[in-house]
């Protein structure tokens, strides 16, 4: 096991069944946490990313070589954009992929409702480009990165994943939800496909090397990076959307899911998909517990010795009062649970962020002109 590793009931060191593994989106937050779980599970990874919310460089993406610091293994990687078929084709004529994990897309529920139709063509038509490629290279095994917003508002808590979904309120939310059901159209259309897809509750934390983290290369407005900016003091007061919700302390309650035990629910995918066949089936990922916006509040500043200003304003637009999952499907069918605790992500996140107060350092080429010679 490579540095701070956690066995969470897999096959490490066992020989896994998939070989190759593309994993979409390996540069991002959730990515290149995954690939590290992947590694150490004994995969061998092609990661692509096109850069849209995550740091690249002239050697490629730093995240993924701090990724092959913490495994001692290598990440074969292509900077490649799932819009350029013709590009996907050529990398699936590269290497013999058994397996994708598709975690590429956009998330910024705000820029999703500004921008429709880049979020449907990015998120739904990137989808269609990938599945099309597979299916001509005869891969047919699939894990897909969906998320709770499929639910929208809860009709009861907590959620399991037989719960209504589709009544989303974000265009971010819909692309996650139509690509659902394409799935589920293409599972009964042709049954060589076998798919899980995963509908995470809210990854916050990091890796515990401090060495990997969340490095958004755009604007974002989810709570925990941005309560670690308030901390750092590089914004100057926490705004809490709504205290007037019908929660025990009025603020809004999710269920916040550690990033590595999120990784740790892809490996056991896998591990379920290379044995079985199982058309579509989904899973929620979730701690099933439900913490307030003020509760993570004093858990963060708690652990890290940190004093979060707050400022109480209206709620957020589009804010749901509260979701929690059940996970108990996934530790039935997958073996899979959570081990980390909320002072663990706070912990987790702390430690990136306070090593790496400005994110991943780029390496560029710079050219040095010395006497008009460079
Ligand atoms: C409406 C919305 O954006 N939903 C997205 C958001 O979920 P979600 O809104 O649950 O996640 P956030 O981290 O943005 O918010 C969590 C909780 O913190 C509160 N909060 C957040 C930021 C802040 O500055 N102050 C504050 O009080 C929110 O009101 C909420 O109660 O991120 C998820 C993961 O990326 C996406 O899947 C969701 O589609």
């Amino acid at each position: 096991m490579g540095i701070h590793g956690r066995s969470n009931g897999h096959t490490e060191g066992a020989m896994p069944r998939f070989k190759t593994i593309l994993v979409t989106g390996g540069a991002g937050y959730i990515g290149s946490h995954c690939v590290v779980d992947l590694l150490q599970n004994g995969h061998e990874v092609v990661a692509i990313d096109n850069f849209a919310n995550a740091v690249g460089d002239d050697d490629g993406s730093p995240a993924l070589r701090k990724v092959e610091e913490i495994t001692g293994k290598k990440v074969t990687f292509y900077r490649a954009d799932l819009l350029d078929k013709p590009q996907i084709n050529d990398i699936f004529d590269k290497h013999s992929v058994e397996c994708v994990v598709h975690f590429a897309a956009l998330k910024a529920v705000g820029e999703s409702m500004a921008q429709p139709l880049l979020y449907y063509q990015n998120n739904v038509l990137g989808m269609l480009n990938l599945l099309e490629v597979m299916r001509s290279h005869g891969c047919f095994q699939l894990v897909f990165s969906s998320s709770c917003t499929v639910y929208g508002e809860p009709e009861r808590l907590p959620i399991t994943e037989e719960h209504p979904t589709g009544k989303i309120t974000n265009v971010y939310g819909r692309t996650k939800y139509f690509i659902e059901e394409m799935l589920k159209d293409l599972s009964v259309a042709d049954e060589r496909w076998n798919i899980i897809s995963l509908r995470y509750f809210n990854p916050v934390g990091a890796h515990p090397s401090g060495l990997i983290g969340e490095d958004p290369t755009k604007e974002f407005t989810n709570l925990m990076p941005f309560m670690a900016q308030v901390a750092l003091g590089k914004k100057p007061v926490l705004t809490v959307f709504g205290n007037d919700y019908n929660t025990p302390d009025g603020t809004g309650v999710r269920d916040y899911i550690h990033v590595m035990d999120l990784a740790s629910g892809h490996v056991a995918a896998l591990n379920l998909l290379s044995a079985n066949h199982v058309g579509l089936k989904v899973y929620n990922l979730g701690t099933g517990k439900g913490v307030s916006v003020k509760q993570l509040v004093d858990v963060f500043e708690r652990v890290t010795g940190t004093r979060i200003p707050l400022q109480y304003e209206a709620r957020r637009l589009g804010d749901i009062t509260a979701m929690w999952a059940d996970a108990s499907l996934a530790r039935t069918e997958l073996g899979w649970t959570t081990t980390r605790s909320v002072e663990e992500m706070c912990t987790d996140f702390w430690r990136w962020q306070t090593m790496n107060p400005d994110g991943y350092v780029k390496k560029n080429k710079t050219s040095v002109i010395v006497n008009g010679k460079s």
